[in-house]
This record gives C-alpha cells, structure tokens and sequence, in this order.
C-alpha cells in the first residue's frame, strides 16, 4: 500500500533522474498530486498546455516508472488547476496490482495533434516535411520504407504521424500501426511469454502503414530484429508503407543487422535538424494561436531567442510563462516573459555552442583548446575530446558532420563513435558520470 503523497515523491525521483532539467522544471515539477485509488491517480497540473504534454509525452513514463518503483498499475488523469474534475475524486490509498496493459495500449494510437497542418516548415524540416507529404499521398511506391532521423524533440514523430492521419483522411479504413521500438520488444517479449506470437503477427504484418520511432533502440536486440525483419518483409513486399525514425542513419546504428540496414536504405532517408529563429518563432506563434494564448510578437520573439536547443523545449518554455502568467494574474508581455524564464537561467548567457562546450571541457580537464580539436592519442586528451563531442551532441542538437567539422574536420562515424563510447562508459564508470553531470551543469550555467 502506498500513498499519494509517497507514490509521487517517487516518481518525481524517477523523473527527475531521466528528464533534462529544464524539462523537469517546466512539466513535472508544477504538478502536484490529488489522489491515488488503484489504478486511478489524479494529477493537478497549471494549464491545458501542461495537461496536453502530460497525455501526449509523460504519461509512458509515468506509468513505466510507477511499475517498476512501486509494482502499480497506474491510470493517470490530468485535472487543470482551478477547473472542477469530471469524475468524483477516488480514495487515496492503492493496493499494487500485476502488469500495466491498458495504458500502454494508448501509447499505439495517434496523437490528434501531429498533423501536416500543425507542422511548421522551416529550413531544418522542409525535405523531411515534403518527403512525407509525397509518402502520404503516394504510400508503399514512392519512398518505403522513408527513414526520418535527427536530434531529439525535433518533430520526427510528429511528421511520421502526420502521414497515419493524412492517410486515414483519404481512406477511413486505412489501417495505421504506431509503435515505438520499445514497444514492438516488449510486445513481441509478452507474444512469446503468452505464446500469442500468432496474434502478434497479424498484428504487425496486415496494417497499411506501420510507424516505427527510435528504431535506435533496436541496437543489440537480436531477437527484436529477427521479427522486424519477417515484419518488413511481408509489409514491403505488399506495397505497404514503413515509415521509421531513429536519432541515427541506419549505418550508424550499433549492431544492426546488415540486411536491416540494407534494407532501411531502399526508400529514402531524410534528416531533420534544429529549427532557425525565423521557424521557432513561427511555431510558437502557431502554438499559441491555437492554444488560444494571448502573447504579442515581441514576447514571443524573446522566447524563441532564448530556447534554441529543440522544439519540445521551446514549447515548455511556452508552457512556462503561461503557467506563470495565469499564477501572477497578469497578461503576458515582454518583463513577464523575462521573469518566467529567469529561473531557467537563459538569459544573458551566451549561446550554448560546440567552441563553448569545448571551451569549458578544456578548462573542466586542464587541456588545450587546439589539442580537443587535433590528433593527438593521449589519454589525457582522447577521453576529454570524447566527452566534448558527447555533450555537443547531447546538449547542441548539431548534427554529426557539423560536430566532426568543429573538432578540426573529423567524419561523422568518429564523432558517432565517441559518443556512443562516453554513453557506454557511464553505465559503468561512476567518477565519468560524476565528471559528465557537473561539466553539464557548469555548461548550462555557462
Ligand atoms: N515543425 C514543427 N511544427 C510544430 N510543432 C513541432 C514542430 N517540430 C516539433 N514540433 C513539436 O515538438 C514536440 C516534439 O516533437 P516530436 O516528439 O515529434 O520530436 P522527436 O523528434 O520525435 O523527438 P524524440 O527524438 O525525442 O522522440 C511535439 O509536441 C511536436 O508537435
């Protein structure tokens, strides 16, 4: 038995440990929890922005980590601050049940919100856009499987969404599969254990369109990717679409099977990159507007300017200054924006770039600037020119060749090769965890 109060101090913990902490700020910690009866947990959270982005992206791992940290089945429900819930208020105490089903089932459905018409073109997107604007209308020809790859919080989902709706715009019955690859793991693992592997097949090899995001994840699972690719086979060779996403090109996916690989080069891929301040601009306005958020243009260029990193962080800075907004009984301009933000700490920073990462990775390691960048085989410089590559991927949302480019011109495979060693390395070396946190600390504080 656990209480609310218990239950959320945990999750919190989880979430904390796995979220950026800006993201963490802006999402999870202005949420406070109203009451807990198996499965049932009610959430009070500050705006319909944050109820959205609770149902849309955090719900998965709150229901993920309240499995494995408390053995409970949960079924969140989001209550906005201030407006009367639609069902009566549970209990507050909970029994933990078995295996969580239900909510994780929503995850499979399509977001209502991902369509072409909410997507924003901008120089980082337009191919992408287009190549799955074509795909939509022409599916299982043109480009199968299209392979769209990028940063993190970038719109790869969205724009892999926006084909499941367009297409089901034209032909109602189309038949549309969303799935991340996790969920295809554990779906196939659970097919296995309930010896319903028949089930599982039909379930992923006679859809129209099957959507796979962070194929990434796929890396080192041999089994998973035995089934993906009787998966693909069958869909392929029936002129039915495949659209995958994945933070990497297909090469560059550790132990990927050379047939999956060869495989997801058929069609096309396309890359997404960071949106520029024109685009960011443009999206927030195209937020607001639909959130019905009253905030003038020079309000929200002020934003854009500050968040620069991705678009799920521009939207919970967004979030943010609604929330506080809403908190301080005053409309949104210009000083309000600049006071909600401040705790994020963006302003008068300078911009988080590749040289500043390596500038303070140097000086964090008592290297030279110029050695980070050169060729030296040094221990005492390979490892810090590693963990600079690292954070710039992880922290600037650049794209492999630009990072090789800033470290004096190295290739895409020996910037992706360093990251994924510094990645290794920190699940079993603690004094490098320790030395990645505080050098990311000291880089976001600039
Ligand atoms: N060009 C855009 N126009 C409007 N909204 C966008 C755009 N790009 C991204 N977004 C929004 O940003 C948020 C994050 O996008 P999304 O989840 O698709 O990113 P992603 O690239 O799949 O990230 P991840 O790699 O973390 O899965 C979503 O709410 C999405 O609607």
């Amino acid at each position: 038995m656990v209480d609310k109060d218990t239950l959320w101090a945990g999750l919190k913990k989880s979430f904390q440990a796995d979220l950026s902490s800006v993201t963490y700020n802006t999402w999870v910690a202005s949420a406070e929890p109203i009451s807990f009866q198996a499965p049932h947990f009610r959430l009070q959270v500050p705006s319909q922005l944050h109820k959205d982005y609770w149902e849309r992206t955090l719900t998965p791992k709150l229901v993920e980590f309240a499995y494995s940290d408390f053995q409970a089945e949960l079924e969140p429900e989001y209550v906005i601050a201030g407006q009367v819930p639609a069902t009566p208020d549970p209990e507050t105490t909970m029994t933990p049940k078995s295996v969580p089903t239900s909510t994780v089932r929503r995850q499979n459905s399509l977001n209502d919100k991902y369509t072409f018409d909410a997507f924003i073109i901008g120089k980082g997107n337009e191919m992408a856009n287009a190549a799955a604007q074509a795909v939509s209308e022409e599916p299982g020809t043109l480009y199968n499987p299209l392979f769209l790859y990028g940063g993190v919080g970038l719109g790869k989902t969205h724009l892999m969404q926006a084909i499941g709706h367009a297409m089901i715009a034209a032909n109602p019955n189309t038949n549309v599969m969303y799935v991340t690859s996790e969920e295809f793991t554990n779906d196939m693992v659970m097919s296995i254990r309930d010896k319903t592997q028949e089930q599982f097949r039909q379930k992923y090899r006679y859809v129209d369109l099957l959507l796979v995001d962070d194929i990434q994840f796929f890396a080192d699972k041999e089994g998973t990717q035995e089934e993906f690719f009787h998966t693909f086979e069958q869909l392929y060779n029936n002129s039915k679409q495949i659209v995958l996403t994945s933070d990497r090109l297909p090469n560059d996916i550790p132990k990927l099977q050379d047939r999956l690989v060869s495989r997801f080069k058929w069609g096309l891929s396309v890359d997404i990159t960071a949106p520029d301040l024109e685009t960011r601009i443009a999206i927030l306005r195209n937020k607001a507007d639909r959130e019905q958020i009253q905030i003038p243009d020079d309000a929200l260029s002020i934003i854009a300017s500050q968040v620069n990193s991705n678009v799920r962080e521009l939207e919970g800075a967004l979030a943010r200054v609604q929330a506080y907004s809403k908190l301080q009984h005053h409309e949104i301009d210009e000083d309000l924006v600049h006071k909600a933000l401040k705790s994020l700490n963006l302003e008068n920073k300078p911009t988080l770039t590749i040289e500043l990462i390596q500038q303070k990775v140097a000086a964090y390691f008592d290297v030279n600037v110029v050695d980070l960048k050169g060729k030296k085989r040094m221990k005492e410089i390979v490892v810090p020119r590693q963990i600079a590559m690292y954070l710039a991927r992880e922290l600037t949302n650049s794209s492999l060749p630009k990072i090789g480019k800033a470290f004096g011109g190295k290739d895409h495979t020996t910037v992706l090769h360093s990251c994924d060693k510094i990645a290794d390395a920190l699940t079993s070396d603690p004094k490098l965890s320790e030395n990645i946190q505080q050098l990311k600390i000291e880089i976001q504080r600039r």
